[in-house]
């Protein structure tokens, strides 16, 4: 479980981007962000994946007080709250299952992947992940040869083997097809509801937060400035995210 109270951002010398955003995020949540450019849909998931700093507010990850725990509680974080971005970065001339062994630059420490040594169990894990995800006759291939939505789903699987509770997801189906679109959010979708994954999602396009998450939250100038369960946007609400 999450817990995010007063998360608040300012860039250095510069403007503060997020400002007293509040929430909590349960296993299986399916959470869709959205809000206009520039309102600080990136920039919240980054906070999250403590890929920027805080500039204040505290964060509880499963009980345990995330800002004031240190390197280790910091680093489990890391591991366990995966970012994945619109275009996830794979290794092009690597296996896709190499590149699910070795990991993400976020997500997987350095030493890990530049030897990108594989025990066997790895091998197992990994080709397990791959199978589930439905990709596994893909396997073996480069990764440059992979669509666009088989990297997505390949970086789902990476993100899954190296221990992911939580999966934030930048525009994770900008520039897929709708048929794409709906393999990897039906993914995310079936891993809320089957692994009590919580995923948080910007998903400002279209109506595909309305189809997929429980639960809205969006962002006005940094602000939260809804939030809104199991139902669509009126109208009105859609305004305020203009
Ligand atoms: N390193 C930085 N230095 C200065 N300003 C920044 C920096 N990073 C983000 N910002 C600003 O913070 C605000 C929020 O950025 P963010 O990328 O989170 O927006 P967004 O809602 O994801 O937008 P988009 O939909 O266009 O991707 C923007 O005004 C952006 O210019």
């Amino acid at each position: 479980m999450l817990r995010i109270k007063g998360l608040t951002k300012r860039i250095p010398g510069g403007p503060k981007v997020l400002s007293d955003i509040s929430f909590d995020a349960y296993e299986g949540d399916f959470i869709a962000v959205k809000g206009s450019s520039g309102s600080g849909k990136s920039m919240l998931l980054k906070c999250l994946a403590l890929q920027e700093a805080w500039s204040s507010g505290s964060y509880h990850f499963d009980g345990k007080d995330v800002l004031g725990g240190g390197w280790s509680a910091k680093m489990k974080v890391k591991r366990q709250v995966a970012y994945l971005e619109e275009k996830p970065y794979l290794n092009p001339d690597k296996t896709g299952l190499k590149n699910v062994i070795i990991g993400s630059v976020s997500q997987t420490p350095a030493w890990r992947r530049w030897t990108g040594m594989m025990r066997n169990d790895d091998y197992m894990g990994a080709m397990d992940m791959i199978e589930k995800r439905g990709l596994i006759d893909k396997a073996h291939m480069k990764a440059k040869h992979l669509s666009g939505g088989e990297r997505q789903r390949m970086a789902i699987a990476r993100a899954l083997v190296h221990g992911a509770k939580v999966i934030v997801a930048d525009e994770p189906v900008s520039g897929l097809d709708p048929h794409a679109a709906d393999a990897v959010l039906g993914e995310l979708k079936a891993l809320c509801k089957d692994e009590g994954i919580i995923v948080i999602a910007v998903l400002h396009q279209g109506d595909w937060a309305e189809r997929y998450a429980d639960r809205i939250l969006g962002l006005n100038g940094g602000q939260l400035v809804l939030d809104v369960y199991g139902r669509r946007l009126t109208e009105r609400e859609k305004r305020q995210l203009d």
